[in-house]
């Protein structure tokens, strides 16, 4: 049984305990934002506390975890309440990728900011064909919204991130209401450019490692969209940031920061940054060298949390 739990099952609860990993209970209610909060695990990291959660997902109809760092302040100021990074991983990544390998720890708690960083898929739900391949279904949910049969009921990444984790994370974590940032890697790098641009007052900014760019015309994005959402292509413009971006006012969009590794083995065949629009307000840097690995992601870290932070705290 994990302490959260054990705690409330018992009547034990220690407020000590409690805060470690922000926690803040609010109610034992089992449905909607109120529905439990399981602590799967828990370590201190530069003051603060990476925690693993997992609750009932309404909108993917499944349990799902979802990993968080909480800063410092949130263990020495109980009323303490943090701006908030989501960060969307890419295709075969769970809630952990990020959190284990991108060292964002040490710079999210010099900027006083929490990451929440959900699944890439629902799991377990058993769907056909959902664990056949690495780029469709189970670690694959492309932070899209479903409409074919098969997967209506369940792949809906988009209403799951951009509605029901913030109000879970806001009920229970502490986490600052109405200053929400959005990133991520790849297919997460594509899904925050698309939640951004489709939601641009939720979000305070936006940034992206290696995104996939155009995926309309790319064999990720067509194989997903084709089984997510069809066979009738006009569908898929919605989830496409180029064309999302071809219909936004770019002088009045906040910057944009992309990075690009110019050894990553997907660049052409998958990425493509060279289908973005060129625009000041579309920061987009390539650098020599880098690959598609969270090592990149590791390297430019702490400029994006700062992009952030600068944003979040403004
Ligand atoms: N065939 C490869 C492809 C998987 C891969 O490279 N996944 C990337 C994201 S790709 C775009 O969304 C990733 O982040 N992997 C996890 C990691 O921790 O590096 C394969 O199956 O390896």
């Amino acid at each position: 049984m994990t302490l959260l739990r054990l705690a409330r099952a018992t009547g034990t609860v220690v407020p000590a305990l409690l805060r470690g990993g922000g926690v803040r209970l609010a109610s034992s209610k089992a449905s909607g934002s109120d529905a439990a909060l399981e602590i799967v695990a828990r370590s201190k990291s530069f003051g603060g506390y990476v925690t693993r959660y997992r609750h009932y997902a309404e909108t993917l109809k499944c349990d799902m975890g979802f990993a968080v760092y909480t800063p410092p302040v949130c263990e020495t100021d109980p009323a303490a309440k943090c701006p908030t990074m989501y960060w969307l991983s890419g295709l075969t990544c769970d809630d952990t990728n990020f959190i284990t390998k991108a060292g964002a720890q040490k710079y999210l708690a010099e900027n006083n900011l929490m990451v929440v960083c959900p699944d890439t898929s629902p799991r377990g739900c058993n769907l056909p064909g959902e664990d056949d391949a690495y780029d469709f279904g189970t670690g694959a949910g492309f932070y899209i919204s479903a409409t074919t049969e098969h997967y209506k009921d369940h792949y809906h990444m988009y209403e799951y991130i951009t509605q029901e984790l913030p109000s879970f994370v806001e009920q229970h974590l502490p986490a600052l209401p109405a200053a929400r940032s959005i990133l991520g890697h790849s297919m997460g790098g594509l899904g925050a450019l698309n939640l951004y641009l489709k939601n641009p007052t939720q979000y305070k900014t936006v940034s992206a490692f290696s995104p996939i760019c155009n995926p309309i015309n790319c064999a990720w994005g067509q194989k997903a969209f084709r089984g997510y959402l069809g066979d009738d292509e006009a569908t898929w413009q919605a989830w496409d940031p180029c064309m999302l971006l071809s219909q936004t006012d770019l002088d009045a969009l906040p910057e944009i920061l992309i990075s690009q590794g110019l050894a990553d083995e997907f660049l052409e065949s998958q990425l493509r940054p060279s289908s973005l629009p060129k625009h000041k307000n579309i920061r987009l840097e390539m650098h020599e060298g880098y690959d598609h690995s969270y090592y990149f992601i590791a390297s430019f870290i702490e400029q994006h949390i700062k992009h952030h932070a600068a944003a979040l705290t403004r």
